[in-house]
């Protein structure tokens, strides 16, 4: 990862990200290649997602997974289970979707001034299949640059097309809106954040075109990337029942009510929680591919390779959270691998060192997740409230697997970003 991703590595990023921007003239973070604009870029977006700018609108995300939460069992529901014992599981939910609507819903609010609802209406849940559609075009692009470059894609791609233009339009409108409203709202978003930041080395600020340009970025980056991150961790904890059961054992322990599950102190306590997530961002990355890196003039050296310019080099996130040489057992599932026992070793003696420098879910350096300390508040704060007020298990007899094997695989389709669906799953109140 160092030599390709790191600030030093003599590499940009290929001309092809061009198609992640809805404007080809105009870069947005992601997908500038010029240094000096993306660092601009870059400088004022890691002060929209530090510490204290999350704190701004961790209010505004939170009523959303509160969203999450209830629509996870409702005392109302039919289709209980009528053996005894059973009545109070609620009916199966399929996880990538629900998983899908509140990532949608906190990033649109956070991005618009203004959520999709998706948790609570079906009008617009047909979004997020258009976001796969672009994700799947940008994929292909990226890796053949002429597929979008020669139009090829209006060939083969021309109904996904016809979605993506059209969504584009009405999501453009809405950040244009967003954008002229100004400071002038009740509770701030992102939009106000970036509004109001400066660059600290020049002094520059987003223009009005920036601020909508980015909001549709971010909407695109900070949603599927983040469901299917949650929806692979739901995967995981319902196929192991024990690490389930110690994390519930966890989170009930360290908090006496749910709305005290907020970023913070006592969130960063929960240190079976963290080795969960960070377990099943290993198995299951969002951005499971390589992004791509042409080689400058100069050339680079990796590992006893010399790479000339020119060449495009990248590593794989899937494949590197499964080298042996860092995580021993590496298609397990075991969170306790990142529990510090003493000396910096887990139980096993493993160094989590070792771990840690074949972990990169949020790739490194420069160009790695700007966003990355909200979608861990994400998901933290979503998998603990649900946990603090559910049970849960795999549905009986549906699919992935019905709870039958202990083997079966979650199906991530890697695109730029991760399409999933799946795993059934079934709540009822905590117990304990
Ligand atoms: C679990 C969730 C997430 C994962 C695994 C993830 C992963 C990544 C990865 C691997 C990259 C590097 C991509 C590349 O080099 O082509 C990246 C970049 C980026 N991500 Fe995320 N991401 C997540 C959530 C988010 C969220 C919630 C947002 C925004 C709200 C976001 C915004 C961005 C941006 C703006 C970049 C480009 C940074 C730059 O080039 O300077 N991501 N992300």
């Amino acid at each position: 990862m160092n030599a390709i991703y790191s600030t030093r590595a003599n590499v940009r990023k290929p001309e092809n990200y061009a198609a992640m921007s809805a404007s080809r003239r105009t870069p947005n973070t992601i997908s500038a290649t010029d240094k000096t604009v993306h660092g601009f870029k870059r400088r004022i977006m890691s002060q929209i997602f530090s510490d204290q700018g999350l704190r701004v609108v961790e209010d505004r995300f939170i009523p959303r997974i509160d969203d999450f939460i209830s629509l996870l069992w409702d005392s109302t529901e039919n289709g209980r289970n009528g053996t005894k014992g059973e009545e109070e599981w609620g009916n199966p939910k399929e996880m990538a979707s629900i998983c899908s609507w509140l990532a949608f819903d906190i990033i649109s609010d956070l991005s618009f001034g203004e959520h999709f609802n998706m948790l609570k209406s079906p009008e617009l849940r047909w979004f997020p299949s258009v976001i796969q559609k672009l994700s799947q075009r940008v994929a292909i692009g990226i890796m053949q640059p002429n597929f979008t470059n020669l139009k090829i894609d209006r060939l083969f791609m021309a109904s996904q097309l016809r979605d993506i233009l059209n969504a584009g339009t009405w999501i453009r409108k809405r950040s244009e809106l967003r954008a002229c409203l100004g400071n002038d709202i009740k509770q701030k978003d992102l939009i106000y954040n970036m509004m109001n930041a400066t660059d600290p080395k020049t002094g520059l600020s987003f223009t009005q075109k920036d601020l909508w340009l980015e909001s549709i970025m971010l909407l695109t980056a900070g949603s599927d990337t983040t469901s299917a991150a949650l929806s692979g961790a739901f995967f995981l904890l319902a196929h192991h029942p024990a690490a389930l059961s110690r994390l519930a054992k966890e989170l009930r322990m360290t908090f006496c009510n749910e709305s005290e599950i907020r970023m913070g102190q006592q969130l960063n306590s929960c240190k079976f929680l963290q080795a969960c997530i960070n377990e099943s961002l290993r198995l299951l990355p969002s951005v499971p591919n390589s992004a791509p890196r042409i080689v400058q003039e100069g050339g680079i050296q990796i590992d006893q390779e010399f790479i000339p310019a020119g060449i495009t080099v990248g590593t794989c996130i899937y494949t590197l959270h499964r080298n042996p040489r860092h995580f021993s057992n590496p298609e397990e599932f075991r969170p306790e691998r990142w529990l510090v026992r003493s000396r910096g070793q887990n139980a096993e003696g493993e160094s989590i060192s070792t771990n840690r420098e074949g972990f990169c879910p949020f790739s490194h350096g420069p160009r790695s997740c700007v966003a990355w300390r909200l979608a861990w508040a994400e998901m933290n704060i979503t998998i603990a409230r649900t946990l603090f007020r559910y049970d849960i298990r795999l549905a009986p007899g549906l699919s992935c697997c019905g709870g039958a094997r202990n083997d079966c695989q979650y199906l991530l389709k890697g695109f730029i970003t991760a399409a999933v669906e799946g795993p059934w799953v079934q709540f009822r109140p905590a117990r304990s």
